[in-house]
């Protein structure tokens, strides 16, 4: 029976063991699980720290990129607020801007109703004008028809150095009666006198300038369109070529010639406003021992050839 007893227990411990295997198997088998779950846990633990690690970075990249960001956008505050008072002083002054435009409008409108009313009274004065230019014209006509349509003068020249003056005195005098005065010239030969009257007499003083002034007037005729005919007429070494050309190299000395043309192309310069047009033609003719020599049908090629043809009348006398 202690035997039975013995195995009994025996197979009761058996069954133990084999209990508290399966119970130890069952532990080891939770300590495997657990020690596998503890190594996954380290790993993402270690992922979590190198992730944190990057995070901390990147935090301090983003933090210093925010300072820099708050730094850049102070930056521009400042320059909004700058521009915001540039923005407001722009205003102001387009608001004086439009007052003033507004008033310069005004004014510019006034001016233009002034510009009008003068463009108006231009047009008008122009028209006047052109009428009492026709009207002078005429007027300076009949007044040269009723001087005379053809005139002569007589001009006395002085006498020259090497000419003797001893009976110049005795033979020519200007009458001063009210009637010839100016115009009368009484000439003493062999004890008779002989008395002329022209048109206008000028003595040996008279000037250049005087004796233009008699026929600028002729020239205005011919400057408002009528024909107008000037030539200067007397005996040799008379005095022709002075009086119609002047002497060469004294301005003040300059003959009717040269004082027309000053007139003429003054007077051309001076009517362009008023929409006067002049046209101007030179035609020279030479008239020498009965020869006439017309420049403006002789062909000439060089200046030297016009310089002959201007001497030829000289060189024939
Ligand atoms: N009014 C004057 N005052 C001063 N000198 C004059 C005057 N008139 C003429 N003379 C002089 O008298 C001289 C003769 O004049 P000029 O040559 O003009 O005469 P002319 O009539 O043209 O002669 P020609 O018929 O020979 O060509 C010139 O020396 C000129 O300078």
């Amino acid at each position: 029976s202690s035997q039975e007893e013995a195995i009994k227990q025996k197979d009761v411990l058996a069954t133990e063991v084999s209990s508290l295997r399966g119970e130890l198997q069952q532990v080891r088998d939770e300590r495997d699980r657990q020690l596998s779950q503890v190594q996954t846990l380290s790993y993402e633990l270690e992922k979590v720290k190198e992730s944190r690690k990057h995070s901390s970075t990147e935090l301090d990249s983003l933090t210093l990129k925010a300072n820099d960001m708050e730094e850049k956008c102070s930056f521009k505050d400042n320059q909004i607020k700058a521009l915001e008072e540039q923005l407001a002083t722009a205003e102001k002054k387009l608001q004086v801007s439009n007052i003033s435009a507004y008033e310069t409008r005004t004014e510019y409108k006034g001016q233009q109703k002034f510009v009008n009313e003068l463009q108006r009274r231009l047009a008008d004065a122009e028209y006047k004008l052109i009428e009492e230019e026709r009207l002078r014209k005429k007027l300076h006509n009949t007044i040269l028809e009723l001087k005379g349509n053809i005139r002569v003068f007589c001009r006395v020249r002085p006498l020259l150095a090497d000419e003797s003056c001893s009976t110049e005195g005795k033979i020519f005098s200007y009458p001063t009666s009210m009637e010839t005065s100016g115009r009368a010239i009484d000439l003493a030969q062999n004890g008779q006198k002989h008395s002329f009257t022209f048109d206008k007499v000028f003595t040996p003083e008279a000037s250049q300038e005087e004796v233009f002034v008699e026929i600028s007037q002729l020239v205005q005729s011919a400057l408002d369109g009528y024909k107008v005919c000037i030539f200067a007429y007397g005996q040799t070494w008379s005095g022709k070529t002075y009086t119609m050309m002047g002497r060469p190299g004294h301005p003040e000395e300059k003959g009717l010639i040269p004082r027309s043309l000053e007139q003429i192309f003054q007077t051309k310069q001076s009517q362009q406003p008023q929409g006067w047009k002049y046209e101007i033609i030179a035609d020279k003719v030479f008239l020498a021992k009965f020869t006439v020599s017309d420049l403006t049908v002789v062909d000439v090629h060089s200046a030297k050839e016009v310089a002959f043809l201007l001497n030829q009348p000289a060189n024939s006398r």
